[in-house]
């Protein structure tokens, strides 16, 4: 049986870290995390987040917008919180509804407040290998490895999903952590054959049982970054991965889903969220002009 990797601990370890380094600063950290529409996931999240920021003595907000809210009045929401040397972190939930392009509001939001790292000044650090603001949910895998002491220098990792979210940033990653890395997807041939030559396999597509014990090299490490909600046979909904849990009678180590990756996405937007207030309190003190990093406006 493989090693369960579970994320709770982890996720407290980052957490107790992070809210030392909290306590070290002149004020609390403060999110704000914008939410627009009612999706169930989203209220469920979000709520998740803030609750976690004020247990480890951040300030979190949340502004609430209905489902019609033009994208004009976001961008001019953002522009404000941009400019409010109160907040230090903002974060857009997503998905946001139909109406709204998302690429214009992501952009919107000042590089040095963007905790979901998904700015694109933030994508092109992360891949310059320039300090940067990095995405929750691969930045958290790579703290979760780490509380595992696995090594992921010189190794294979074989990341399927190519997603801006999570395959592409973790790659970049990755890539930093000296691992040797191959992006699969689903036009990739002979999946299986590819995922086999992976030392550290995560997975991070949207369907359930996607990864089966044949796609897996005896001993590797599986983590498992899908969230689907699915209905068992008595018709009762639960969440599941996109690897089968027979996968585990396979693999050296495993994340476990709920349990896993999903605890590290959070506790590492506390992480981002500290990072961005030091980086603030620090240009205040020394401020460089000029230099990208000071404020836009
Ligand atoms: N701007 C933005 N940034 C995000 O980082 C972002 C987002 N939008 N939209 C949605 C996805 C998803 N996401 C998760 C966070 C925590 C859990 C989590 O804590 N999961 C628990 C279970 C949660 C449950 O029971 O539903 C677990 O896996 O154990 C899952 C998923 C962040 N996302």
């Amino acid at each position: 049986m493989a090693t369960r990797l579970s994320g709770p601990p982890a996720a407290e370890a980052l957490l107790a870290q992070t809210a030392r380094r909290a306590a070290a600063l002149a004020t609390p950290p403060h999110l704000v995390i914008v939410r627009v529409g009612e999706d169930p996931a989203s209220v469920s999240y979000v709520r998740g987040k803030a609750k976690k920021a004020g247990e480890i003595g951040l300030r979190g907000t949340v502004h609430a917008l209905p489902d019609t809210t033009p994208q004009a009045e976001l961008l001019a929401l953002i522009a404000g919180l941009n400019a409010d040397p109160g907040v230090h972190g903002i974060l857009v939930q997503l998905p946001l509804p139909g109406h709204i392009d998302p690429a214009p509001v992501l952009e919107a939001i000042d590089p040095n407040k963007d905790v979901d790292g998904f700015h694109p000044v933030n994508v092109g650090r992360l891949w310059t290998g320039q300090p940067a603001l990095s995405p929750c949910t691969p930045a958290g895998i790579m703290a979760l490895l780490a509380h595992y002491e696995v090594q992921v220098a010189g190794k294979v990792v074989v990341i399927v999903g190519r997603s801006t979210l999570v395959g592409r940033p973790l790659a970049a990653l990755m890539l930093g952590a000296d691992a040797t890395v191959t992006l699969a997807h689903s036009r990739t041939r002979d999946l299986a054959a590819v995922t086999r030559g992976a030392d550290v396999l995560v997975v991070a597509v949207g369907r359930a049982g996607l990864i089966t014990p044949d796609m897996v090299r005896p001993g590797a490490v599986v983590v498992d970054v899908g969230i689907n909600r699915v209905l068992d046979d008595a018709g009762k909904a639960h969440l599941t991965g996109d690897v089968h849990p027979d996968v585990s009678q396979v693999a050296g180590a495993l994340t476990p889903v709920p349990g896993g990756v999903g605890p590290m996405t959070v506790a590492q937007l506390m992480a981002n969220t500290v990072q961005a207030a030091e980086r603030q309190a620090d240009r205040r003190a020394a401020p460089i002009p000029g230099v990208l990093g000071e404020h836009a406006h």
